[in-house]
């Protein structure tokens, strides 16, 4: 399924993913003498859905945390678009259009969801606080904006219903949604999901998978996403990064991944909550 980095091509079900976008060249990452992420290469190209799985402790949420600016690795290196990415802070990543959610919800309980969605604007306010404390030209056309944008996610996520109620308030797979929505308002090119479906039953998960699929083909938005559930992984990857212990042990389609006598003695083959 690997084509040259600079093609696209068209899956066997119909979709065309884009050439590469990102790239993780070599990584290794140490917190002291635990080495997390081990010399692992991995590539993600343009409107693909990129699933990282593996056991607990195998340095998915670290490698998440690479790619989101969280965690500077000690050796390796990211080229994005084309280009070597130099250490960068959290928020400066954002700003070149990498959005996340979190793997335990990181919203604020007491404000309203639409509050919530609000502040997933942060990066695209520029206006001064002198404009904005007299809600003078620039201030007002970038709220007026902010509010279209959040409105727009709202609808398509299906939450209007609940806009105005404190986030606290909501059971635990609305709050994954608006989670979501706060992180879609960012209009990122690539979207990095831990754990979208974790501690949802059933239902919640088909409608947390619905909405992935929606938001891929709708806005063309790339997808990396960590999930335990291997259903779920399963159905909506393109290709799975399977590490184990901090190794890279599989990388492939779903059907390749599954047929990796590495991967199935590491991961498939034993129980995992
Ligand atoms: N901030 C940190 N400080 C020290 N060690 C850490 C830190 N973050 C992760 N680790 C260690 O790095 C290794 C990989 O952890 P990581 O959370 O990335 O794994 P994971 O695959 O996401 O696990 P899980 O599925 O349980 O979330 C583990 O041994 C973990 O204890």
């Amino acid at each position: 399924m690997l084509d040259a980095k600079s093609k696209s091509f068209t899956t066997a079900d119909g979709r065309t993913i884009g050439p590469v976008v990102m790239e993780m060249r070599n990584i290794t990452l140490r917190f002291g003498g635990v080495v997390a992420i081990k010399d692992i290469s991995f590539d993600i190209r343009e409107g693909e859905i990129r699933a990282i799985i593996g056991p607990n402790g195998a340095g998915k949420s670290s490698m998440l945390n690479v790619i989101s600016g969280f965690y500077n690795p000690q050796e390796g290196e990211v080229i994005y678009r084309g280009a070597k990415r130099p250490p960068m802070r959290p928020y400066q990543v954002a700003r070149q259009g990498i959005a996340r959610t979190f793997q335990n919800i990181a919203l604020f309980d007491g404000m309203s969801v639409l509050d919530n969605i609000m502040t997933g604007r942060l990066n695209h306010m520029k206006a001064s606080i002198f404009d904005q404390a007299f809600w003078w030209g620039r201030a007002q056309r970038e709220e007026v904006e902010n509010r279209r944008k959040a409105e727009e996610v709202i609808d398509f996520l299906q939450i209007q219903n609940i806009r105005k109620t404190p986030v606290g308030r909501l059971p635990y797979g609305l709050k994954k949604r608006v989670e979501l929505a706060r992180a879609l308002v960012a209009e990122p090119s690539i979207l990095l999901l831990d754990e979208p479906m974790a501690g949802m039953n059933v239902e919640e998960k088909e409608d947390m998978s619905r909405f992935i699929l929606d938001v891929n083909d709708e806005f063309g938005t790339t997808i990396v996403l960590i999930e335990h559930d291997m259903g779920v992984v399963m159905d909506l990857s393109d290709r799975v990064v399977v590490m184990d212990y901090g190794r890279k042990i599989g990388d492939g389609t779903p059907d390749e991944v599954r047929r990796n006598q590495e991967v199935i003695d590491a991961y498939l083959g034993v129980a995992h909550d």
